[in-house]
């Protein structure tokens, strides 16, 4: 094993770990039926894909990595699921694993229910710049997911502080680039077949790569920006959700840029991939004030866009550490862009507040 390929075991578990959760997460997709979902203390959604996503991803990287300490930090854990009235979702959860496990895995025991709570807590680590800890987001943009919309299964490696390996699951994005009229990249329905699902990879020092979700090949496609500084040609990303980003903010910036092309509007950290393919130059992400941004909605992301050559940094252009614990501390937002234009994106924030 060379310096560039330190982490090719880790990448090879991480990938078929995000392709089993990704199996759960379009079975649900398909079939959500109202009880499925819950509002968190924090006012957002979670499913049982979300729970049953994060249950496959540690029970495949236990599985496929058995000598090594396990640390994850993840989104999920299982109080509300082991209160009296959490009994039905614990119980939709198991049998939708076991479900997946039989089909995807088969020869396994079924998992029993304390099995799946107890999967669902090894998230519960603190992170930190001390060795190595798994960062995972079972189902990032939930809100995109109950809507039919994009969303993306995201799990990183953090060694040291620093992401070393990043692969994003995107079931309902299309392997084509997307177009202006492609806003709301709703294909849910067609997630699956030909042209639909993409996986997302990249390991520190050795570039970005993107293949189809399907099957179990490593992902192929190198990619590469295309770093022009052309406002005119540049199209900027964006939440699908007003309420996770300041859109009034962003227009300013775009007016005070030059850009002229609508926003792309996608759920997830799928806008990360889709920035690595070239398909989008920009993507701006301003929350409202207060918000705190949590390491698993980026790590993953954040690795695959650098590996193609992007520039990602708050508002001020500090770069994003990942080695402080559950949070990003940061300034107002993440920016991330080609690197002809994110000093001129820096320049614009400064002159837009
Ligand atoms: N009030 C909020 N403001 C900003 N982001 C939020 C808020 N609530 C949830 N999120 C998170 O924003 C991310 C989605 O980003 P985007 O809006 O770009 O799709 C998700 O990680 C989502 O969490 P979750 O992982 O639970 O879906
Ligand atoms: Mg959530
Ligand atoms: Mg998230
Ligand atoms: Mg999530």
């Amino acid at each position: 094993m060379n310096a560039t390929s330190a982490y090719e075991k880790e990448l090879g578990s991480a990938l078929k770990a995000v392709r089993l959760a990704s199996k759960l997460c379009q079975r649900v997709q398909l079939q959500l039926k109202d009880g499925e979902r819950t509002d968190k203390a924090d006012d957002s959604p979670v499913t049982i894909a979300d729970y049953g996503a994060q249950v496959l991803v540690a029970w495949s990287l236990q599985r496929s990595l058995p000598n090594k300490p396990f640390s994850m930090v993840a989104e999920e854990d299982s109080a509300d699921l082991r209160l009296p009235e959490g009994a039905p979702m614990a119980k939709r959860i198991t049998a939708m694993v076991n479900e997946v496990l039989a089909e995807e895995e088969p020869g396994n025991k079924a998992l029993t229910e304390d099995d799946v709570l107890a999967l669902i807590d090894t998230g519960g680590s603190e992170g930190g710049p001390q060795g190595q800890h798994w960062v995972l987001d079972p189902i990032d943009g939930t809100r995109g997911f109950v809507g039919m919309r994009q969303y993306a299964v995201c799990l990183g490696l953090l060694d040291g502080g620093q992401v070393v390996v990043g692969v994003l699951g995107c079931p309902n994005l299309p392997t084509a680039q997307l177009r202006d009229e492609d806003g709301t990249g709703n294909s849910a329905e067609k997630a699956g077949s030909d042209g639909i699902g993409v996986i997302f990879a990249a390991q520190k020092g050795c570039g970005a790569f993107a293949g189809p979700l399907a099957g179990d090949v490593p992902p192929e496609q190198c990619l590469q920006l295309a770093d022009t500084q052309d406002f005119s040609q540049i199209r900027f990303m964006e939440s699908y959700e007003s309420r996770h980003s300041d859109f009034d903010f962003t227009a300013k910036l775009a007016t005070k840029l030059g850009v002229t092309r609508p926003p792309l509007r996608i759920d997830s950290q799928a806008k990360y991939g889709v920035l690595a393919r070239a398909d989008a130059a920009i993507n701006m992400r301003f929350p409202k004030p207060g918000y705190r941004e949590k390491i698993w909605d980026h790590a993953a992301g954040a690795l695959i866009v650098q590996e193609a050559g992007a520039v990602i940094s708050d508002a001020s252009g500090a770069p994003l550490d990942f080695g402080r614990g559950r949070w990003l501390d940061l300034d107002r937002g993440i920016v991330t862009s080609t690197p002809a234009v994110h000093a001129a994106l820096l320049q614009a924030i400064r002159d837009v507040s």
